[in-house]
């Protein structure tokens, strides 16, 4: 699923929210029903648990906490650490060289949907597996994907009941900061500086205010790609997975903008889904959204 800043913040339009909503619902319906005993969830940072000084390209968390951020549930995780190293050792079985955080702070990219599905962030045991999406230059599009299948091959041998999620936007391009800002943004997203309150009610007026500007037509940010979502959402939905080992990140920045690269959460979990054989999705939404800044879009899937 996406997830978006806005989610938490006022701003979209009730009838926008309530039609999320709904796709949300029905998601929750269908995770309540399978009743998972392990969520393993490949979430984004956009700069409030991974910082440029150390930006590793994965990482498998065995302890994390919510730091908050837009309105989200602050606080622990359940994560089952012993299962957490498992799964990285998997990775690494697999020629995938993930980092492991023993103390990993996440942010709405990983809270939200746990939020949605669960109610608490608490709720499930939670391996949370951080895939830089953001702070470019970027690992090949094709890592996400190895990644995934080999966490699945690890999933597919325990004794669990797995949900698999990915959590990250399709196209969109909502601003977020880059090596190119200025001297105290990079201390924050080099160096990992903490936002003093009064930074974090800024960003948090700048999101709100880009998204109205951007739903009125008048943001100087890159359009939603609603063609482009939909020949990703394609892809995933008919397992042609490993098309998308021949997709560049150039590419996926000029078609879907620089937040488009979320895209590998969605690849790297329906890669862990693959790892099982055949898969069919059960429920299906999506919706180009200008007042989330994003292109949204759910999907649940089982093995055929
Ligand atoms: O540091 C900042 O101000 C970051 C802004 C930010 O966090 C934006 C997040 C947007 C998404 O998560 C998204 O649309 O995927
Ligand atoms: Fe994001």
């Amino acid at each position: 699923m996406s997830h978006s800043p806005l989610l938490g913040l006022p701003g979209p339009p009730p009838s926008l929210l309530a039609d999320v909503g709904t796709a949300l619902a029905a998601a929750r319906d269908v995770v309540r029903e399978y009743d998972p005993d392990l969520v393993v969830l490949f979430a984004p940072d956009h700069y409030n648990g991974f910082f440029y000084r150390l930006m590793p390209p994965f990482c498998v968390g065995t302890a994390a906490r919510g730091v908050g951020d837009y309105g989200t549930q602050s606080g622990e995780l359940d994560v089952p650490a012993e299962l957490a190293y498992g799964l990285a050792e998997a990775a690494w079985a697999a020629d995938v060289d993930v980092a492991v955080s023993t103390g990993m702070d996440v942010d709405h990219g990983t809270v939200q949907p746990l939020a949605a599905l669960f109610g608490d962030i608490a709720a499930r045991p939670v391996v949370p597996v951080f895939v830089n999406s953001v702070a470019v230059p970027l690992a090949p599009l094709r890592r996400a994907r190895l990644l995934g299948a080999a966490i699945g091959r690890y999933l597919a041998g325990l004794d669990r009941r797995v949900l698999v999620l990915g959590s990250g936007g399709l196209s969109h391009d909502p601003p977020v900061p880059n090596l190119a800002s200025p001297p105290e943004v990079l201390e924050r997203i080099v160096h990992g500086r903490p936002p003093t309150v009064g930074e974090r009610q800024a960003r948090q007026s700048a999101v709100i205010e880009a998204a109205a500007s951007f739903a009125r037509g008048t943001a100087d940010l890159r359009p939603l790609n609603p063609e482009w979502d939909r020949r990703v959402l394609d892809v995933l939905d008919q397992g042609r997975l490993a098309e998308l080992d021949g997709w560049t990140n150039d590419g996926i920045t000029r078609e879907g903008g620089n937040s488009a690269h979320e895209i590998r959460t969605w690849v790297a979990a329906f890669a862990a889904l693959a790892a099982t054989g055949p898969y069919q999705v059960r429920t299906s939404y999506y919706r180009p959204a200008p007042e989330l800044i994003a292109g949204f879009a759910v999907r649940t899937a089982f093995p055929r």
